[in-house]
């Protein structure tokens, strides 16, 4: 893997069109909305809800799904912890460059472990960073299982499986929670309306 902080005699470079002067153009403020969750508990499906629903507010978003990532900029990582971190480290500083350009920027991840989780929030101001814990039963990802993979790891054919033998920390102090209600999971639109109702009343759809 590549040396990391390597770096000496480097200067930060300001330009004169700057964050507030996107987020004017764009009427918005950036931020990164964090969605973290087992595999199958939603995460992507809420990504996607949420970004339809902001562009029909004529309010601009990027997804950046963790399968996806993983077929381009992260495609030398595997799902072994240290890769998992720089996973998420990646992905962390990707999505404060989205929101540096004034989009909200929609990260879909396991992102099982809370420090690595931290470690992105740290690095942007904390009200930008919006944790959204898809607080599902581990009983509901499996019996969705669209992709095969807790049969696999049940059968002992994926090892280090999240949630199987591999662990999820749940989040301690997340801004937002999608979870059950009477033992029913709320609907995409639902899932994403909540967090369009959280950026709305924290100002982010305005500049
Ligand atoms: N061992 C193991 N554990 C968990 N998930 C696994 C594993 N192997 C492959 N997959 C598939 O890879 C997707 C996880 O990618 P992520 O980038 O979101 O993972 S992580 O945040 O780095 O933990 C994850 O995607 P989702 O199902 O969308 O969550 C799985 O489809
Ligand atoms: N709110 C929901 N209601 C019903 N089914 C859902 C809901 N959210 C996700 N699903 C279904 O559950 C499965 C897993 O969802 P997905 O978004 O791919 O999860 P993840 O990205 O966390 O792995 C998919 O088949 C999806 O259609």
């Amino acid at each position: 893997m590549a040396t990391l902080s390597n770096s000496t005699n480097i200067f930060w470079q300001d330009c004169q069109i700057g964050r507030p002067e996107r987020q004017k153009l764009l009427n918005q403020k950036g931020c990164v909305v964090w969605i973290t969750g087992l595999s199958g508990s939603g995460k992507s499906t809420l990504a996607c809800s949420l970004s339809r629903e902001l562009h029909s507010r004529g309010k601009l978003s990027y997804v950046l799904d963790g399968d996806n990532l993983r077929r381009g900029l992260n495609k030398d990582l595997g799902l072994k912890a240290e890769d998992r971190t720089e996973n998420i480290r990646r992905t962390g500083e990707v999505a404060k460059l989205f929101a540096d350009a004034g989009l909200i920027c929609v990260a879909s991840l396991i992102s099982p472990y809370r420090r690595d989780r931290d470690t992105c929030r740290a690095m942007l101001p904390d009200a930008n960073f919006i944790e959204v814990f898809m607080n599902m039963p581990l009983e509901l990802c499996e019996a969705r299982d669209p992709k095969g993979l807790y049969k696999l790891a049940r059968a002992g054919k994926i090892k280090g499986f999240t949630g199987i033998d591999d662990p999820y920390e749940p989040p301690i102090n997340c801004e937002i929670e999608i979870k059950q209600e009477n033992g029913n999971c709320p609907t995409p639109t639902m899932m994403a309306g909540q967090v369009v109702t959280y950026l709305e009343n924290k100002g982010f759809l305005e500049s």
